[in-house]
């Protein structure tokens, strides 16, 4: 841990495959544990806890998680691990199953203790030199951008890569980065001493004691509770996932929401589910990859979002739009507790009332 606190603003990484062999029932998903293992080692960081079914594999890390579908890795970290370190591995991992990489996206928030990031993340600026270094050739429609909000502090960073231009039949994504939690609600992330419990039963308990098992009533759910505090899970809904992390210490607490959304998710109702588990002072919600289908267009997903979060007391402060060649367009939303404002300096909290 960094000696100011734990950064849980997360790296997230996604590597798309394709390969010649039609059958792409099992595809990465025959990848051995060992040789995953060793990618996540030169990240820093380990499985804790895993559960698959019969779309995908899913494992809860030290440090947030990791999918794997048998086309398709997504990978995301916290804290000071070394995230980038895994994109070579995982291309020669693919390549030994006979699975060319397509495409590359990379996206994070803006650390919360930017100075305690190692090599190769200690600027945006060196994320992308170590990208462009270790991706090949053929991905050639690249775009980098940091899409701001009114705070320079809460910035949205966004690298892809691809072999051709983004078409837009996938199905989107959200993720949902929320700071400084009502402090009652991350008591609950908390373990008593000698609770007498391992990180799966007391993950199970934290799960449905705050609400996280209602989010998405049909997931399966694969959670851990850290000790003293902190708490993971992964759900599984048929080929969705959907993905929850806390850092609960006062002063630097942080958790996210990110999930798949598809024309039958409510995805509005479950953001709005989330950040109710959490009473955060700071919602950003950024979205990717809605397709042209009306019902899923990215400014319909958002302002639905967008509505439901105010329900909750959240004012709208900022949302601003780019669009990558090889990731579609992008849509960053920051949301604030009515009645509290920033100065442009995280954390500095001034009382508007
Ligand atoms: C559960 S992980 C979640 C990461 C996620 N990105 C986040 O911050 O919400 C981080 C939390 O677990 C706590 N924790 C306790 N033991 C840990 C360990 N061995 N590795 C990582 N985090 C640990 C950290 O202090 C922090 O509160």
């Amino acid at each position: 841990m960094a000696v100011s606190g734990f950064e849980g603003f997360e790296k997230r990484l996604e590597l798309q495959f394709t390969g010649h062999d039609p059958v792409m029932g099992t595809g990465l998903r025959l990848l051995d544990f060992e040789s995953i293992e060793q990618v996540l080692h030169l990240v820093q960081c380990t499985v804790v806890s895993a559960l698959g079914n019969q779309h995908f594999d899913s494992y809860v890390l030290s440090e947030s998680s990791l999918f794997v579908y048998p086309t398709k890795i997504i990978i995301k970290t916290c804290g000071t691990t070394q995230l980038l370190k895994s994109v070579q591995p995982f291309i020669n991992l693919a390549r030994t199953l006979n699975l060319d990489i397509v495409s590359v996206r990379y996206t994070r928030g803006s650390f919360i203790f930017p100075q305690a990031q190692p090599h190769p993340h200690t600027s945006f600026h060196e994320e992308i030199m170590y990208l462009e270094d270790n991706i090949p050739d053929h991905l050639c429609y690249r775009k980098a951008s940091v899409i701001p909000s009114k705070l320079t502090s809460h910035s949205w960073h966004v690298f892809s890569a691809g072999a051709m231009e983004y078409s837009g039949d996938v199905p989107y994504t959200v993720e949902v980065c929320m700071t400084e939690l009502d402090q009652t609600l991350a008591r609950k992330f908390f373990r008593y001493p000698n609770d007498g419990k391992n990180g799966d039963s007391a993950g199970k308990e934290m799960t449905e004691a705050t609400g996280i098992n209602r989010i998405n009533p049909n997931s399966q759910i694969c959670d851990f509770a850290f000790d003293p505090c902190g708490y993971s899970m992964n759900g599984l809904d048929r080929d969705c996932y959907s993905t929850i992390h806390v850092t609960p210490e006062d002063g630097f607490s942080y958790a996210s929401f990110e999930c798949i959304g598809s024309v039958h998710t409510d995805m509005a109702e479950m953001v709005k589910k989330a950040v109710k588990v959490f009473g955060p002072t700071t919602v950003s919600v950024a979205t990717t990859g809605a397709c042209h289908v009306p019902a899923v267009a990215i400014e319909t997903v958002t302002m639905k979002i967008k509505t439901a979060v105010e329900q909750l007391g959240m004012k709208y402060r900022s949302c601003s739009m780019d669009e990558l060649p090889a990731a579609g367009r992008w849509c960053f939303r920051r949301l604030q507790l009515a009645g509290k404002e920033y100065n442009n300096m995280r954390g500095a909290r001034v009382h508007a009332r």
